[in-house]
């Protein structure tokens, strides 16, 4: 700030002379320090924006706005205490050479006077502002440093009987020197501690630079004098006034801000970041299919049915490992928390719709013995049945599969293919139905397909097994570089500090290690070179295994519905087959050319509503009990028509044979394979002879077990006492 009397130098020190460059004053020289400075950051990101405002007879103007409709230019002050002059254009400037031409537009705006002492007599005080917004470049939400730079060019005092001001000029002398008076009283104030108020607001000059005097500022004043003995009086009275500014002292603080938007932008950035971090670990572990954005409708759908066909596929509780037993199922891995997540929803929704035994089905798949070569056979699975549950395996938990509520597509008229979001829970009977003539279907028609499936999750599974281990090898490698790495760099230090810079020859252990390096170095490239082969191999076969997955279930579904009927709306399975008028053509019953012969004509003429089932264990000759015929093994290991259980069609697709079996008499069911010669699993096994035993007892009444024939009362829930 300048301060003085008038003729004193106060312009001239503030703009400069206009002769030669190097009288180019203060504000000049502060944009070019300004802008080199900025220049010097290449690491930080520079906002320049400069006012020029104009104090004239206690109104204030914009010295850079005048060509445009006059706007009222007024002082705000926020309840913080800081002063804003609001109407006053901010223009950003970009270059030296702009905020240049900027101050001399501003200058020639400027209302000067003629007068005794000066020809050139600044008739108003001046505040060029320059404002800077400082924030690191590459790091936006970082903190943004707020500065600014006030340049003030005060009108001079003057004394009248000097100047001989008259008329206009001496109306502008009034003004001035008031405004003067009323600083150097701010002034006092602020450099008296005790003093309570200082009158800021008097006048405009004093308002405006309240944050430059008494802020958060550093205030340097210019006290220009006129070394001429006739301006002694006025040369003291601008010491006097500088003396007092001195004793103005502020504490002060860089002008630090949030800036929020960035923020924002610097959030999203380190978002995206982790979720580039997080995608490399991914590749690194071989997790491929991750997924960390909420699921859509149609990928919940998807899992849905890979959590069904999850627990589809164990197929109940055999017990223990082996080439049927758990060891054999494809684990529903959990990727994420979303994933997980996920799937516990698609249990709920399942529990939702059944119920019934879902909890025991979760329970009997985390005790499952995992004792490989354990029993398992259809005694030791049926001892841990409770006794007269009525439905045989199928409901006392161990073969809980057959419990869990299933899911079945809904029906959209005149389309019968529908996405595999359309499940929706189906009653634990129908589910039964659904899962038994799944499990025919796959051993069957579908047999193609569930071996390609099958061999797609196996050659999933090797790759996913070798991707890991690649996975583990590469990690370790790159641990281990790292470490012998460091210690290469310590002893080589050690030796140029024992035998000097140019030592190299190397001790043995310094050998050692780059002999080590480089065959890691080697291994390491081998290894990652084919974790991106296999990575690839993963997704790929990740795909097809979904692709047979799907093509699977649709599949089966038109089979299904050819063979037995659009699966029904889902009624709680309680129809009354003997009352119903459904008892006739019934979407469930098999077609009339299905069921002309064999066990389902007997069944249709009982009553039974139900395709009816075939227990597979063979007691021959003696599960006569009942209305459905059990055929006995043939001598030669002799073919069971399980799938005439199903109806015809059925029965040619899913005839599943026994094993000869020395002695004969029964049969476990360990040893029961699938018409195309694969060998079920026992779950598989246990599964289906679970379900045909309750779609025997729907239809019969008849409940058969290993080793014994007992005959039951059907439960209400299934409406079939007519037919026992
Ligand atoms: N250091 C200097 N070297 C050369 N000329 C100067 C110097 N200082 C001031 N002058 C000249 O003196 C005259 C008066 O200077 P200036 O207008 O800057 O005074 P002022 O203090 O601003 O006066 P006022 O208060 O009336 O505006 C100008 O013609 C200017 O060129």
């Amino acid at each position: 700030m300048c301060y003085g009397q008038t003729g004193a130098g106060k312009t001239f020190t503030m703009s400069g002379g206009k002769q030669s460059y190097k009288q180019r004053g203060i504000i000049p020289r502060a944009l070019g320090h300004v802008f080199s400075e900025v220049k010097s950051m290449p690491d930080r990101e520079a906002k320049i924006s400069i006012q020029y405002l104009e104090i004239y007879n206690e109104a204030l103007y914009d010295l850079l706005d005048i060509t445009t409709q006059p706007h009222e230019i007024s002082i705000y002050e926020s309840s913080r205490g800081v002063v804003t002059v609001s109407g006053l254009r901010t223009a950003v400037v970009t270059s030296e050479a702009e905020a240049l031409a900027l101050l001399f537009e501003g200058e020639t705006n400027r209302v000067i006077g003629e007068h005794q002492l000066n020809r050139e007599s600044s008739r108003s005080h001046s505040i060029f502002t320059i404002m800077i917004e400082l924030r690191p470049l590459g790091e936006a939400g970082g903190d943004v440093l707020l500065s600014r730079v006030a340049l003030v060019d005060l009108a001079g005092s003057e004394r009248v009987s000097k100047t001989k001001s008259e008329g206009l000029v001496l109306r502008e002398a009034g003004h001035i020197n008031k405004s003067l008076s009323i600083l150097e009283q701010v002034i006092l104030g602020l450099g008296d501690k005790n003093r309570d108020h200082v009158p800021f607001r008097s006048c405009k000059l004093t308002h405006v630079l309240k944050n430059s005097l008494g802020g958060n500022c550093r205030t340097v004043l210019v006290a220009n004098v006129w070394s001429d003995v006739a301006q002694t009086d006025e040369t003291v009275s601008t010491c006097r006034f500088a003396q007092r500014m001195m004793r103005v002292t502020c504490e002060i603080s860089a002008n630090v801000v949030q800036d929020s938007s960035a923020r924002v932008r610097q959030l999203e950035r380190q978002v995206a970041e982790l979720q580039q971090e997080l995608a490399m670990h991914d590749a690194m572990a071989m997790r491929s299919g991750m997924q960390y954005t909420p699921y859509n409708a149609a990928q919940r759908g998807e899992l849905r049915s890979r959590v069904l066909d999850f627990l589809m596929a164990d197929g109940g509780d055999a017990g223990g490992a082996g080439p049927g037993g758990v060891e054999s199922i494809d684990p529903l891995e959990l990727h994420s928390l979303r994933h997980m997540r996920e799937i516990l929803l698609a249990c709920r929704v399942g529990a939702a719709g059944g119920g019934l035994g879902w909890k025991d089905r979760v329970s009997s798949v985390i005790r499952r013995p995992s004792s490989a070569g354990s029993s398992t056979g259809v005694a030791a699975a049926a001892a841990r049945q409770p006794s007269g549950n009525g439905y045989g395996g199928g409901h006392g938990g161990a073969g809980g599969i057959l419990n869990g509520p299933g899911l079945v597509r809904a029906e959209r008229p005149g389309n019968a293919g529908v996405a595999p979001d359309d499940f929706r829970p189906m009653a634990p009977d129908r589910w039964v139905l659904w899962l038994t003539a799944l499990e025919d279907y796959k051993a069957g028609p579908g047999a193609l397909k569930a071996r390609l499936l099958a061999d797609n999750r196996a050659k999933l599974k090797t790759s996913r097994t070798r991707a890991k281990e690649l996975g583990l090898a590469v990690n370790a490698a790159k641990r281990e570089l790292d470490s012998l790495k460091t210690r290469e760099e310590e002893l080589k230090r050690q030796r140029v500090q024992q035998r000097g810079e140019g030592s190299q020859v190397l001790d043995a252990e310094e050998y050692d290690i780059l002999m080590r390096i480089k065959e890691l170095k080697v291994s390491y490239k081998e290894n990652f070179n084919e974790l991106q082969i296999i990575k690839s191999e993963v997704d790929y076969t990740q795909g097809l295994v979904e692709q047979c997955n799907k093509e699977l279930l649709l599949e089966f579904a038109e089979w299904y519905e050819s063979t037995y009927g659009r699966p029904p709306a889902d009624d709680g399975g309680d129809d009354d087959a003997s009352s119903s008028p459904r008892c006739g053509p019934s979407p469930l019953q098999p077609s009339a050319a299905m069921a002309s012969t064999g066990p389902v004509a007997s069944a249709r003429a009982a009553g039974a509503r139900y395709p009816p089932p075939q227990p597979l264990e063979a007691t021959a000759g003696t599960t006569t009990a009942g209305r459905t015929a059990m055929a006995p093994p043939s001598p030669s290991g002799s073919s069971v028509s399980a799938g005439s259980s199903r109806g015809a069609g059925a029965a040619a697709a899913a005839a599943v044979r026994m094993k000869p079996r020395a002695g004969g008499g029964k049969v476990p069911l360990s040893s029961l394979v699938a018409p195309s010669g694969e060998e079920l699993s026992s779950p598989q096994a246990m599964a289906y002879y679970n379900a045909q035993q309750m779609l025997l007892q729907k239809t019969t009444g008849v409940v058969h077990r290993p080793g014994s024939v007992k005959k039951t009362r059907p439960t209400a829930a299934f409406g079939g006492g007519a037919r026992g």
